[in-house]
C-alpha cells in the first residue's frame, strides 16, 4: 500500500469581491494547512477498476467521492491502463469548511501521479484537480497561499508564525453553495487581506491575530446561532484569535503559548464532541 497524507486547510482571511456570471463567487483568501490529515491508501489494480474504501459513514464510497473523481478524471486524461483502490482513513471532519474532500482527491492527484509514473508537475495536478473543486488546487500544493479567482489561482507565500490551532466542529454540516448563495454582496466588511499577507511575511503573531477575517462568517453563524456560541466560548476560554473557517461550521482558534492550549482544549470538551489541537504545517513539501 502506498500512503499520501491529506491535510486540513483553514482560511485566515476568506473575503469576496463580486459574483460572477458563471454563478461562481470571486474570491481572495489565505489558507493555510493544519497537521490534522486523512490518511489516503492507494494499491493499483490491473483490472482498471477504481474502488473507494473509507470507513467513514459520511463520505459516499462510489463516484460522488472526490478522491474517486481524481483517479478517474486522472485515468481518462492521460489514457491511463491501470486502476487503483483507494483507502481512505477519514479523521478529518466532513463538510466543515476543512476542505477534507478536496484535499482527499488533492492526496489521490499526487499519489496516483507517482503510482501511474505520470511524471505531471504539481502544476498540472492542480489545473486538472481544479475541474474537481475550487479548493482542490490549493490542496495539491499544501502550504500557505493566496488564493484568487474562484480559489484556484494559487501564489504561494512564507509559512505563519508558529501557533497551535484549536479546532472545534458543531455537529451540523454546512453546504458551502448555500452559504454562498445568501450572502449579502452589499453588506461586506473586507477582512484585512494585505496587513495578513504583511503579518505572515514578517512572522508577526499579533499582527496575524489581528488580520483575520472571513465574509462568509456572518452567513453562517445567522443561520446556526450554536456557531456563535462557540466562537464566545473558544474566545472566553483564552484564544489569541477566533474565527470559522472556509463556509463552516468549524471554528478555529489561534494559541501561540502551548501552556494555554490545554485550558481552550478543555474547556470546549465540555460542550462541543469533536475538538482537535494541532499545528500549523504552513510549509510546503511536507506532504509526501
Ligand atoms: C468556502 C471555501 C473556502 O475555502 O471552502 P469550504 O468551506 O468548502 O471548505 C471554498 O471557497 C469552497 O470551495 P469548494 O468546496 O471546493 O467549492 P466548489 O465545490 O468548487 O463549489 C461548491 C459551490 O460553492 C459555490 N462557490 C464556490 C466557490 C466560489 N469561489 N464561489 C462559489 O459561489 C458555488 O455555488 C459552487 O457550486
Ligand atoms: N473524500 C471525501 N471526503 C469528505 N467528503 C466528501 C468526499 N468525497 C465527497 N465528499 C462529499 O463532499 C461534501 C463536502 O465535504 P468536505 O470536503 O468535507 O467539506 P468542505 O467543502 O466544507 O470542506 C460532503 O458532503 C461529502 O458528502
Amino acid at each position: 500500500m502506498y500512503y499520501v497524507k491529506a491535510p486540513a486547510k483553514i482560511n485566515l482571511t476568506l473575503d469576496v469581491l463580486h459574483k460572477r456570471s458563471d454563478g461562481y463567487h470571486e474570491v481572495e483568501m489565505i489558507m493555510t494547512t493544519v497537521d490534522l490529515a486523512d490518511r489516503i491508501g492507494l494499491e493499483i489494480r490491473e483490472d482498471e477498476k477504481i474502488q473507494i474504501l473509507s470507513v467513514d459513514r459520511f463520505v459516499p464510497n462510489d463516484y460522488r467521492n472526490l478522491a474517486y473523481q481524481a483517479a478517474k478524471l486522472l485515468k481518462d486524461t492521460y489514457h491511463v491502463k491501470l486502476g487503483v483502490s483507494i483507502t481512505i482513513e477519514k479523521n478529518i471532519p466532513v463538510a466543515a469548511g476543512l476542505a477534507g474532500g478536496s484535499s482527499d482527491a488533492a492526496a489521490t492527484l499526487r499519489g496516483l501521479n507517482t503510482l501511474w509514473g505520470l511524471g505531471l508537475s504539481l502544476e498540472e495536478l492542480a489545473q486538472l484537480g481544479t475541474k474537481i473543486g475550487s479548493d482542490v488546487a490549493f490542496c495539491v500544493y499544501g502550504g500557505t497561499a493566496l488564493a484568487t479567482g474562484r480559489g484556484e489561482l494559487i501564489q504561494e507565500l512564507p509559512a505563519p508564525p508558529n501557533s497551535w490551532v484549536i479546532l472545534a466542529k458543531p455537529t451540523l454540516g454546512v453546504s458551502t453553495a448555500d452559504i454562498y448563495g445568501k450572502m449579502k454582496l452589499d453588506k461586506i466588511i473586507h477582512p484585512k487581506t494585505n496587513q495578513m499577507i504583511e503579518a505572515i511575511e514578517n512572522k508577526d503573531f499579533y499582527q496575524m491575530c489581528d488580520s483575520i477575517g472571513n465574509v462568509l462568517e456572518d452567513v453562517t453563524l445567522k443561520l446556526y446561532p450554536e456557531v456563535a456560541v462557540l466562537k464566545e466560548q473558544m474566545q472566553k476560554f483564552g484564544a489569541d484569535a477566533v474565527l470559522m473557517s472556509g463556509s463552516g461550521p468549524t471554528v478555529f482558534g489561534l494559541v501561540q503559548q502551548e501552556s494555554r492550549v490545554q485550558r481552550v482544549y478543555n474547556g470546549l470538551r465540555g460542550f462541543c464532541d469533536e475538538v482537535y489541537a494541532v499545528r500549523l504545517i504552513g510549509e510546503r513539501d511536507t506532504l509526501a
